[in-house]
């Protein structure tokens, strides 16, 4: 089969389209082992959709499907265009809701799903950006893997420890499904920016910068998170899946 490889700030994933929806947990895990396969922190797969431009799937490395993946909505988005799938401005279904991405080049900007507050953890916050997010703003260097890995099965989220400096934020992630810290997370990126900005340390818009060290923006316009950033089509090649 023919697959698309695009990396998102860092965060890199494994696009194919397909008419039929099934289960994919198995070739997800194939094709994201970076040994074995193509390698890439999650699967998307682009299916046609009777009233919007498109539904996705999305699976983690580990083959657990998820509500949704900030960088994977802007990479599908990009994958969609260039493949005459979507107009530059779109619509798609994922399990979360549906997502609006408008491509340009290779900015990509992506409205997240309507955001909640869940629960305030010690000096954590639980927040569902799409998928749930525990929170700490606190020195980015105080990231610390396996404290990191024992909240994320505590509390079945990802994990991030944000900071702000300079009026810009800085965001790391432990991330659900990888099982591992990943370059760049945008969910975690957009629920770390609510509990920056709910603690007056930024304002309605931010830059930030995940591990990767690539920028990205942020704003919060009619209680709603769009995500801005670059996308790369890194390569395409066949695999063979069985
Ligand atoms: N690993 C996440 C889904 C991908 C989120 C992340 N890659 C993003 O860009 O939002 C989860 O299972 O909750």
């Amino acid at each position: 089969m023919v697959v698309s490889k695009y990396s998102a700030s860092g965060n890199d994933f494994v696009i194919f389209h397909a008419f039929l929806k099934k289960d994919r947990s198995e070739i997800a895990k194939i094709l994201c082992d970076r040994q074995n396969g193509v390698g890439a922190d999650g699967l998307i797969v682009i299916l046609p959709h009777e009233q919007y431009d498109f539904e996705w799937q999305f699976y983690n490395a580990d083959g657990s499907e998820a509500e949704m993946c900030g960088n994977g909505s802007r990479a599908a988005a990009h994958y969609a265009y260039v493949n005459e799938l979507a107009p530059k401005k779109m619509q798609f279904l994922t399990i979360a809701g549906v997502i609006e991405a408008e491509v340009d080049g290779d900015i990509v900007e992506s409205q997240l799903t309507e955001h909640k507050i869940i629960k305030e953890v010690g000096e954590w916050k639980l927040f569902d950006t799409g998928v749930p997010h525990l929170v700490k703003i606190d020195d980015i260097n105080s990231f610390n893997i396996e404290e990191a890995r024992k909240l994320r099965y505590e509390h079945n989220a990802n994990v991030n420890v944000a900071e702000v400096k300079d009026g810009n934020l800085y965001v790391r992630t432990y991330e659900r499904g990888v099982e591992d810290e990943t370059l760049a997370c945008g969910t975690g990126m957009c629920a770390s920016f609510l509990f920056a900005r709910e603690q007056g340390l930024v304002g309605n818009e931010v830059t930030v910068y995940p591990k990767s060290g690539e920028e990205l923006h942020i704003k919060l316009k009619n209680n709603r998170l769009y995500f801005k950033g670059k996308v790369k089509n890194t390569f395409i090649t066949t695999f063979n899946v069985t």
